[in-house]
């Protein structure tokens, strides 16, 4: 099984009768592992929708989702709390640090929050891996934009997620920090971490590949991607690989003209 995320077929509609609006179209997917993709298309074409219903964070009309191999369609609450907090992890726009913690109690803090205590060690790789292990006891006050949305992507990681969700995760962030970020997550993407002893590894001898997904609207962010797939009505219309920002914003123009 190579894929970490796989959909198939997958339907969402919002509302019913005259109102319902169908967001995205039987959708088939597959998201290899250790892969880095953006999802581009214009407003409304249903890229939010796709990253929300791949994450397990909102139910697909039909279809389904397979994360590592499982179809998490069919779980529970409680089997999809379990599944976000051990296998994929998320990055917004707004950082969403808590100001009077530390870096470091920042990244324990949703293990923390499921009744878990982190190894330090693990924290502080997690820390490191985002190049900031200087900065564990200082508090996002403390911190640049860029280093606070490193400390966020850390609290993602510090589980070992085998996928990384991402939507707009520079959107916040002047363009030098931006870069910087990205770069950071084309390095974690492909990178083969030891699973920490505390959390199940999702297989593969402990170890996990991280597999970035990652939603935005601008073009010189979906080129970090070894990967770019166009949404537009819904549909899945289009891919680049080894994408250039000029080639996506030429793709991007092709798509509003078509509309
Ligand atoms: N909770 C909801 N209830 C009803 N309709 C919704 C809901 N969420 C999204 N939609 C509709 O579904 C379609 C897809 O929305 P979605 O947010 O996925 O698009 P998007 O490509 O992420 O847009 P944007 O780039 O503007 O963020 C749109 O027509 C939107 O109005």
């Amino acid at each position: 099984m190579d894929d970490a995320v796989r959909l198939e077929s997958l339907t969402k509609t919002y509302g019913s009768g005259d109102s319902a609006v169908t967001a995205l179209r039987e959708i088939d997917l597959s998201f290899p592992r250790g892969s880095f993709t953006a999802i581009m298309g214009p407003s409304g074409s249903g890229k939010s929708t796709l990253l929300q219903c791949a994450a397990g964070l909102d139910r697909p009309t039909s279809g389904r989702v397979f994360i590592d191999g499982k179809d998490i369609v069919g779980l529970n609450e409680t089997q999809l709390t379990e599944l976000r907090r051990e296998t994929t992890g998320f990055i917004f726009q707004a950082f969403n640090l808590l100001p009077s913690l530390t870096a470091e109690q920042n990244v324990a803090l949703p293990m923390r929050l499921a009744g878990r205590k982190p190894k330090r060690r693990t924290v502080q790789e997690a820390l490191a891996q985002v190049g900031l292990e200087n900065k564990a006891g200082s508090r996002p006050s403390q911190l640049s934009g860029g280093q606070q949305q490193r400390v966020a992507i850390a609290r993602a990681l510090v589980a070992r997620p085998a996928v990384l969700f991402a939507d707009e995760p520079t959107g916040a962030l002047d363009l030098t920090t931006g870069r910087e970020l990205l770069d950071t997550l084309r390095q974690l993407a492909g990178a083969s971490v030891q699973a920490p002893a505390l959390v199940p590894a999702p297989g593969h001898g402990g170890r996990v590949t991280t597999t970035i997904v990652m939603v935005t609207h601008d073009p010189n962010v979906a080129a970090y991607a070894d990967r770019v797939l166009f949404l537009a009505d819904g549909s899945l219309v289009g891919e680049l690989r080894s994408p250039t920002a000029e080639a996506v914003a030429a793709r991007m123009t092709a798509l509003a003209v078509s509309r």
